[in-house]
């Protein structure tokens, strides 16, 4: 790869990121003491579990929507195969989102945006799953330390999807090519912004997010067979095609 085909890739991967992000972090810095009032805790603390996992899957699939238009403008995505691209998408969309909404924490509250303001872990409660819930805010704590711009958002982001380690496959060196690509391009910015050493600690981020995604499909079964009319029938439906 010269150096032009490098920063063209990284142009390509930060215009889709920005293009996709749904909120720009200088709207979000705006609200970002824009919190719950206690009767709205009350208000969603007072739903019932599955009307409370309803309410979060419709928000959720909402943000994995703007992840897969985010993977389609990835260099090299559109070459796999469809059956590769569902495959990237089933197992990085979720690890992509909690990446993009660690940008939206507020370290000094705790709190998350969650339907138009910030909320806390309690606001939560009725999902009956704090240990995921906490397990996320401690992730997007994490990521905030790490004081990622948005470039390096964007070229990690694309490296959270394109990895060629997930299930089920067809074409894995292809995959490991268009994952090279982009790990050059994560470490030509990183180096270009003298912080060659993030790169450990963002590895190291992606074996959280991992596990932080398989305890999310854990609670999604767990909730799934406690409540199965409404994971059938009242979850978005690509919510159900891609963590189900
Ligand atoms: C992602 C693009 S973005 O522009 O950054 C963006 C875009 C839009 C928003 C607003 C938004 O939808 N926030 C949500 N917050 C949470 C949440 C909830 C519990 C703790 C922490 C965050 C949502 C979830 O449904 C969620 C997320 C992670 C794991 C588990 C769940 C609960 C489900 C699986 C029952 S949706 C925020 C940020």
């Amino acid at each position: 790869h010269s150096l032009r085909n490098i920063d063209e890739l990284c142009a390509s991967i930060v215009r889709s990121h920005r293009e996709t992000s749904q909120y720009r972090v200088e709207e979000l810095q705006a609200l970002k003491w824009k919190v719950f009032s206690r009767e709205e805790y009350q208000a969603y603390q007072s739903k019932s579990v599955d009307e409370m996992w309803q309410h979060c899957a419709i928000r959720l699939t909402d943000a994995v929507q703007y992840v897969v238009e985010f993977a389609k403008h990835i260099p090299g995505f559109r070459m796999l195969s469809q059956n590769d691209q569902i495959a990237l998408l089933k197992t990085g969309s979720m690890e992509v989102v909690l990446v993009r909404m660690s940008r939206f924490f507020n370290t000094e509250n705790n709190t998350v945006f969650f339907d138009g303001k910030f909320a806390g872990v309690e606001l939560f409660k009725s999902l009956a799953c704090g240990d995921l819930i906490t397990a996320v805010f401690d992730f997007a704590h994490d990521m905030c330390a790490l004081k990622l711009t948005e470039q390096q958002i964007a070229l990690f982001s694309a490296l959270v999807l394109i990895n060629a380690d997930r299930p089920c496959l067809e074409d894995r060196g292809k995959v490991q090519r268009v994952q090279r690509s982009v790990e050059m391009g994560l470490t030509h910015i990183l180096h270009r912004d003298n912080q060659d050493s993030l790169m450990h600690k963002l590895y190291q981020r992606m074996a959280v997010l991992r596990s932080l995604c398989s305890l999310h499909m854990e609670k999604l079964r767990w909730f799934s067979q406690r409540y199965p009319l409404t994971a059938h029938s009242l979850f978005p439906p690509l919510y159900k095609e891609l963590f189900a």
